[in-house]
């Protein structure tokens, strides 16, 4: 068995350089952005006024001004600022060179063309050209694009984005058990949820993912699933990766040319953990437990899914203090099904009393994975542990 840390190191090798493609602004959130964006424009590209009211001389205030001019936001005034006038400005509005600050005409008083200023205010109200980004200044890659990014990109003059491509992922489940929801079960079957779950999850994390048929508990069935994710980038599996008789994910997966990088994990849930490579794509085989599959597609699919499109820095771990005292843990790193709540300095965590790997009732209701790592001893309450948020 190797440690958690190694085979996620192995999964993430198994990603290729993510590939390119230009998408509009209005496509591009959420995507990851692949090369650096320049910026083609100073924000501000004038002074401009943060209030309405009036652009005015510092060293004009105690005197009564003439109002000589108006500046709105899309029409400059073009005269030049002689001692003792100002001109009325609106927010948004290009100060005129000499004017060195906006007074808000809530603190003005005006008479035809005569301007007092009745109680000056502290700010000078003006924003100075290039305060928020000029012209040159670069978004790094390798980072989501959130909706503050995409007025960012907006704003910088650039109308498309170079981003990752969405990997294109398969989801197969496998084993004769197993038919669709709002199918009827016949005695011994149960209904597949682990593959809606693994694709959901793969979506979130930016592929587009495609649920294969159900493959059934034969070699001919699982290579007929195989050949239909030839042209995914990843292909996941689930079920079948353990020791029984009708275990045959790794069997046929071997058969058809996968060099598995490891097999066995010291972790739980989710011992029997495959990954290698076939054909041109990764594959990852999820243990079919709900609990197991769905954990691991947490702390394996989705970084790797991720590194397939640049994205560095995923499966960020936090900090928590735990709500009650925790025995000693065995060889494998545990992954707790857990609920947060506020806390002091740091949430507290409360894991489940049922930690069996079936159990998608108490997984529904976790909002974390607090992880301890192996042979961890006895934890008082009060302790620091981490944790992996889950579903976000
Ligand atoms: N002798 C041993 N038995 C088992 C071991 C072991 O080390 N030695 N490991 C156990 C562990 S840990 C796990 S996890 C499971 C994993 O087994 P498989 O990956 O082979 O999964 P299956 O046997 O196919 O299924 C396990 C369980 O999950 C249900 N399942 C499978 N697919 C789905 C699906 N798409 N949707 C819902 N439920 C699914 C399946 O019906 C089984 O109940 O092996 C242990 N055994
Ligand atoms: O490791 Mo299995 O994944 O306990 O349920």
């Amino acid at each position: 068995m190797i440690s958690v840390d190694e085979a996620l190191a192995l999964v993430l090798s198994l990603a290729d350089a993510p590939r390119g493609e230009v998408l509009a602004l209005d496509q591009a959130a959420g995507r990851i952005l692949l090369e650096p964006a320049v910026s083609r424009m100073t924000q501000p590209p004038f002074d401009s006024a943060a209030m309405d009211g009036y652009a005015l001389r510092h060293a004009d205030l105690g005197q009564r001004l003439r109002v000589v001019g108006e500046a709105a936001a899309g029409h400059p005034w073009t005269g030049s600022a002689e001692p003792g006038t100002a001109i009325r400005i609106f927010t948004g509005g290009a100060v005129p060179p000499g004017y060195d600050r906006v007074e808000m005409q809530e603190n003005t008083q005006r008479d035809g063309d005569w301007l007092t200023v009745t109680a000056p205010s502290r700010d000078a109200y003006i924003r100075k050209r290039g305060c928020d980004f000029g012209e040159g200044d670069r978004i790094e890659p390798g980072r989501r694009l959130s909706p503050a990014d995409i007025a960012l990109l907006a704003a910088m003059n650039l109308p498309q984005v170079t981003v990752a491509k969405r990997p294109k992922v398969a989801v197969l489940a496998g084993g004769d058990e197993l038919v669709r929801p709002g199918e009827t079960p016949s005695e011994g079957q149960i209904i597949s949820s682990n593959d809606l779950a693994v694709a959901a999850i793969a979506r979130a994390a930016g592929a587009e993912a495609e649920i294969l048929p159900i493959a059934r508990d034969s070699e001919d069935s699982l290579r007929d699933r195989f050949a239909r994710a030839r042209d995914a980038d990843l292909l996941v599996t689930i079920g079948g990766a353990s020791v029984g008789d009708h275990d045959l994910i790794g069997k046929v997966a071997e058969a058809l040319g996968m060099e598995r990088a490891f097999y066995k994990i010291a972790m739980r849930p989710g011992k029997p953990l495959m990954a290698g490579r076939i054909g041109r794509g990764a594959m990852l085989g999820l243990p079919g437990n709900p609990v197991s599959a769905i954990v691991c597609a947490n702390v394996f699919m989705r970084p790797l899914i991720h590194a397939m499109q640049g994205l560095t820095g995923s499966g960020r771990v936090f900090r928590a203090r735990l709500a009650a005292a925790m025995p000693p843990e065995g060889a494998r790193q545990h992954y707790l099904r857990a609920k947060l709540r506020d806390g002091e300095d740091l949430p507290l965590i409360a894991p489940f009393d049922n930690q069996d790997s079936s159990l998608l009732s108490v997984l529904a209701q976790a909002d974390a994975l607090m992880i301890r790592p192996p042979h961890d001893p006895t934890r008082n309450a009060g302790e620091i542990v981490e944790y992996l948020p889950l579903f976000y």
